[in-house]
């Protein structure tokens, strides 16, 4: 079976990492419309219609305005923009989250393709919240750290073009980043987590830490208890994986240039302080990588088909 693909914002950053991912396999057949046509709404209204399913790596008003032009049922959304992450009726795309959300995937006609860094929050807490060690109304902390291609074509330009004058940069300071009401919806919290990003000068890579408390937990678990339930969420997993290895250090750059996630449990039992940390490719798991594996499960292909693990 072949399917037919249309990636609106193909010349960007998660569409181009999109299309490398896609090249050359047999069971995807890509529909494109010339360069210069790429913002040309009548060539883009047609293609929207023709493929089996479009990958929307737009902005968030125009993701919205492509969705608006798809004039049939047929056609099959993945929406890699922030715009409907939260909609009711689209189903959120991060394969991992439940155990049934595969096959929610797998059914459904529109997917919203997760923002990187809720994927690494969310894989840290919702086991957690699911297994009941952490209560809805927990209120958690994220601190998290990008490559600057998380900016699009934009902060690329910034940062390679020498105007960013830093080698790390905190942002979001008014802590309402447009990510955290993704985060608190697919978390299944009551509390929005304080969430407090910064851009690292590393082309790509994320790391996503959240600290805890061992006395924030519902009732007197141990580190252990929290590596146990984590281990036993992506036992089987291929994608995210959960690393027993003790580590002193993690890298931006430990999972970067792949579409797999790691996820670690630290911290000190005597002092009771955890501190949970996922480390992924903002384009690759947190971006493209999910979009591809997202198209694998709708599809019906092998949900790693065209990912490097
Ligand atoms: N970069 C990342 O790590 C991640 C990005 N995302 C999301 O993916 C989406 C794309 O981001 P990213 O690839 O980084 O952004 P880029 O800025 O690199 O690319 C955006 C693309 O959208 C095209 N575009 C913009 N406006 C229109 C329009 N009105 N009609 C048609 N095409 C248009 C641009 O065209 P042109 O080439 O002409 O400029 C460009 O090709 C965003 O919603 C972003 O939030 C999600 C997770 C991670
Ligand atoms: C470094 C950087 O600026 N990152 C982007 C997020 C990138 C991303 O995840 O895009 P979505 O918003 O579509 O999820 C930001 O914080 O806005």
């Amino acid at each position: 079976m072949t399917v037919s693909v249309f990636i609106d914002g193909a010349a960007g950053t998660t569409g181009l990492e999109i299309r490398e991912r896609l090249a050359g396999r047999g069971d995807v057949a890509l529909v494109t419309i010339d360069e210069v046509r790429r913002r040309d709404h009548a060539a883009r209204a047609e293609a929207l219609n023709d493929a089996d399913v479009v990958i929307l790596c737009l902005p968030d008003d125009a993701a919205r305005e492509a969705v608006a032009m798809i004039a049939n049922d047929r056609t099959r959304v993945i929406d890699a923009s922030t715009a409907h992450r939260v909609a009711p009726d689209w189903t959120y795309g991060l394969a991992e989250l439940e155990p049934d959300q595969a096959d929610r995937i797998a059914s459904a006609r529109l997917v919203a393709n997760p923002g990187c860094y809720p994927t690494g929050f969310l894989a840290l807490v919702r086991p957690l919240v699911r297994a009941g060690l952490l209560a809805a109304d927990a209120p958690l902390s994220v601190n998290a750290t990008s490559g600057y291609s998380g900016g699009g074509k934009a902060m690329i330009a910034e940062f390679e073009g020498g105007e960013a004058a830093t080698a790390f940069r905190p942002y979001a300071l008014a802590l309402a980043h447009k990510h955290v009401g993704e985060m608190t919806r697919h978390a299944g919290l009551t509390v929005a987590p304080i969430f407090q990003p910064a851009v690292a000068r590393t082309y790509r890579g994320m790391v996503v830490q959240v600290p805890l408390h061992l006395s924030q937990l519902a009732r007197s678990f141990t580190l252990n208890d929290l590596s146990e339930v984590l281990a036993a969420a992506y036992d089987g997993e291929r994608v995210v994986r959960f690393a027993h290895e003790a580590a002193t250090v993690v890298k931006i750059e430990d999972d970067a240039g792949t579409d797999r996630m790691t996820l670690r449990v630290v911290g000190n039992q005597a002092s009771g302080q955890a501190l949970l940390i996922a480390t992924l490719d903002n384009l690759g798991k947190g971006a493209a990588g999910a979009a591809v594996q997202n198209l694998n499960i709708m599809a019906g292909f092998d949900p790693v088909a065209g990912l490097t693990l």
